[in-house]
């Protein structure tokens, strides 16, 4: 898995990877001017918008110059602003500064006549991950200018004023795209961020992930080419009892869809056997919605042993009586999935978190994440707070938005890069419940199925919303979860 490293050592690897692959670190900038102007393109090659870039006194603004360079020979109009004298800025900058050609318009931004043509195209490489105060100065009265204007604002490795690993201070260019470096840094996923950043993408500058790893503190990203280790494989002999027989508790009356779309979900996953039990006086006159599902009476006297894992919580209520509640905790000993008002329960009663399975995994999206562990200041301290109630309780923390972070008993941290904002629907977190509980169900250990439920339904919600945007629903999510097994060629 991709290491998420500080940007504090964002030099160490480039010096590390520098001496190890005996190139310079002005080689190394050119690496990323390629990778960034390969990925412009699409943007770039039929239309000859004007592109403007801002570069800052480091080695962002020596990006940024290399870029005007590339952007020239390939016949761009380039403006090139850049903020300090030449003779002030880092080595790597000047060096890029003296090879830049004729033809590109370069101003410093103090003589600068502040002239932007409309439908232009900007570049900010102000600051990097070498940030170290608020903006303040030229520097900020420039990104005051920059953020009232429309139209396409890229930048590179990361907005500028917006520090690598906190939360924003002061003013912070928005851009509608960035453009990172060799892997996300962490505060690109954190979701008051993301009017700043935009859409994110990451750019391989060649700096293998082993490099990373001497680097790595616990934050890691998930990547499709990751996915395929964590998964089980079936055979031609593998019976329904493999593929695990899985129940889930919930729905009350007036919220039959949820455990009907967990259940669903978990059918499409793969689970061999699915029982919905919902929560009303006589389930059994519940219609499920596919006739797959098997419907169940749960009491406190019944034993789940049967079941290879149970998702409680989708719909369930909040009549549920602490008893009833407790009683599952007492006859289901392996890893469950815990959901939705499950996570409302656990935060009207915290003095059952202790009584819950091992390695169970709790899914809570920020409003019920707050119920459980109160508020944060940001997503810093949401991460941390994440992390320790996956230690404290040895469980495994679903923080659910977009980067959904897995946090781990052992404290490793797990950031998705899978899913879109079109899953912003309702129903899509018990399609998510659905999804974990059948990986258990199937025999996955609980890291692995947090892992490849998280990415698959991410997954899913990005094939399902290619033909339905905002028209997405949680159905067509669940319709697509094959897809994404057939995508990854998992058998
Ligand atoms: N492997 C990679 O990822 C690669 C990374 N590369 C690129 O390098 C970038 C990091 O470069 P960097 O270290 O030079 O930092 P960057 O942000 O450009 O400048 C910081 C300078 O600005 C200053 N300063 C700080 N805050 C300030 C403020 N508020 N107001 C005013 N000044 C302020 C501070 O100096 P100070 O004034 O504190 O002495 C510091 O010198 C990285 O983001 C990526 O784009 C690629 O080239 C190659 C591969
Ligand atoms: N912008 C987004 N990007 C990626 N995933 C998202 C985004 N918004 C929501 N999701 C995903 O959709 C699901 C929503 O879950 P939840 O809020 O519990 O929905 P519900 O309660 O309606 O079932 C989560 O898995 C979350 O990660
Ligand atoms: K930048």
């Amino acid at each position: 898995m991709l290491p998420i490293i500080s940007g504090e050592q964002v030099q160490q690897v480039d010096a590390s990877y520098c001496s190890t692959e005996k190139i310079s670190s002005l080689d190394l900038m050119e690496s990323a001017a390629i990778s960034f102007v390969d990925w412009l393109m699409p943007w770039i090659s039929d239309c000859n918008k004007p592109i403007y870039i801002f570069s800052g006194p480091g080695n962002n603004g020596g990006d940024g110059v290399a870029i005007a360079r590339l952007l020239k020979y390939l016949n761009q109009t380039v403006h090139l602003i850049y903020m300090k004298e030449v003779a002030d800025c880092s080595q790597d900058f000047q060096d890029n500064f003296h090879r830049l050609p004729n033809g590109i318009s370069v101003s410093k931004f103090d003589v600068w006549d502040g002239k932007i043509e409309k439908d232009s195209i900007i570049i900010d490489a102000v600051f990097g991950v070498g940030i170290n105060r608020p903006l303040e100065g030229p520097y900020l009265s420039l990104i005051k200018i920059l953020n009232k204007l429309g139209g396409l604002k890229i930048s590179i490795d990361i907005p500028s004023g917006l520090p690598a690993d906190q939360a924003a201070f002061g003013t912070v260019f928005k851009a509608n795209h960035t453009a990172t470096f060799q892997f996300p840094k962490l505060s690109l996923l954190f979701p008051e961020h993301a009017e700043l950043v935009g859409e994110l993408h990451i750019l391989d500058i060649g700096i293998h992930d082993h490099f990373l790893d001497k680097f790595e503190r616990g934050h890691f990203y998930l990547r499709q080419g990751d996915v395929l280790a964590f998964h089980r494989t079936f055979h031609r002999f593998s019976h329904k009892g493999d593929f695990g027989k899985v129940l889930f508790l919930g729905s009350e009356l007036g919220k039959s869809g949820a455990i009907n779309l967990s259940g669903y979900a978990a059918l499409r996953t793969g689970s061999g056997l699915v029982h919905i039990a919902p929560f009303m006086e006589d389930p059994f006159r519940m219609i499920p919605i596919v006739p797959e599902l098997m419907l169940y009476q749960d009491s406190s006297k019944t034993s789940l042993n049967q079941f290879d894992a149970i998702g409680i919580g989708p719909g369930w209520g909040m009549d549920v009586d602490k008893d009833y509640f407790q009683s599952i905790f007492a006859r289901f000993k392996k890893p469950m999935v815990i959901d939705a008002d499950g996570l409302n329960l656990l935060a009207k009663y915290p003095e059952l978190l202790k009584e819950i399975p091992q390695n169970s995994i709790l899914t809570p999206h920020l409003k019920e994440f707050e119920r459980l562990v109160g508020e944060s200041a940001n997503h810093l301290e949401r991460i941390e707070k994440a992390s320790s109630l996956a230690k404290a309780n040895k469980v495994i923390v679903i923080l659910k938005g977009a980067h959904t972070l897995i946090a781990l008993p052992d404290g490793r941290k797990i950031f998705n890069s899978t899913g879109n904002q079109y899953m912003a629907t309702a129903g899509s977190g018990d399609v998510l419940t659905g999804m974990l509980t059948s990986f258990l169900g199937q025999g996955y250990a609980p890291e692995n199925a947090a892992i490849c439920g998280v990415f698959h339904h991410g997954l899913a919600g990005e094939i399902a919303s290619k033909s339905k945007l905002r028209g997405m629903i949680a159905s067509d999510i669940i319709e697509s979860i094959p897809d994404t097994f057939i995508k990854l060629n998992v058998l």
